[in-house]
């Protein structure tokens, strides 16, 4: 697995370092509230996984499961709800965590429906941005890293389904796309 990878962008000391400064800002964002935190499946796992275990106060944590991207590198522009969450956002401060933002659709589609569900406030921590790619505009309220426009893998991201478990965030050889 790791011989796919053509070069590596984020190492494991680099994740925790930023992973580390975006939980300061939530403690010190979330202190003395009950946020819902919801990870977004499957990509966020990792990212979420460790974010949380930084928080010293109480979060409920809740999963929802979308897709867009299937097997491809494109998104179908079409989110599929696969797993709903099992808790109501209504009145809730609801923070979302994904792994990352690119076309923007996955966030676009999130926001809408925590809105109708009427949650007190939606804020999103993301790992990575892609801003390049954006065909929607929507912004997360925290950022760990801009990343250039390139399909990333590893550390829960995949492409069709491998790599999700690399402990770093990578770049693959040409010609595992093309295989
Ligand atoms: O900004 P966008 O263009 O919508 O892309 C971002 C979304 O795409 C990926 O999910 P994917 O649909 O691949 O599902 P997965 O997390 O299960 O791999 C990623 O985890 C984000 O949720
Ligand atoms: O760069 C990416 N890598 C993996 N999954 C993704 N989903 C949106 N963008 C990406
Ligand atoms: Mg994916």
């Amino acid at each position: 697995m790791n011989d796919d990878i053509l070069k590596v962008l984020y190492s494991q000391d680099d994740i925790a370092a930023i992973t580390k400064r975006l939980a300061g800002e939530l403690k010190r964002d979330y202190a003395g509230k009950n946020p819902l935190v919801v990870c977004i499946l499957k990509g966020a796992i990792m990212f979420m996984t460790d974010l949380v275990r930084q928080l010293d106060s109480y979060v409920e944590l809740d999963f929802m499961d979308v897709s867009s991207y299937g097997d491809a590198t494109e998104s179908s522009g079409e989110v599929k709800v696969i797993k709903d969450l099992d808790t109501s956002v209504a009145g809730r401060d609801v923070l979302i965590v994904e792994d990352i933002v690119d076309t923007g659709r996955t966030l676009s589609y999130l926001i809408k429906i925590f809105q109708t569900r009427e949650a007190k406030s939606i804020k999103v921590c993301t790992l990575m941005d892609k801003p390049e790619r954006r065909i929607k505009n929507v912004k997360a309220d925290y950022v760990g890293t801009q990343v250039p426009n390139e399909f990333v893998v590893g550390y829960g991201l995949d492409y069709a389904e491998r790599y999700r478990n690399l402990p770093y965030i990578g770049v693959l050889k040409p010609e595992i796309y093309a295989s």
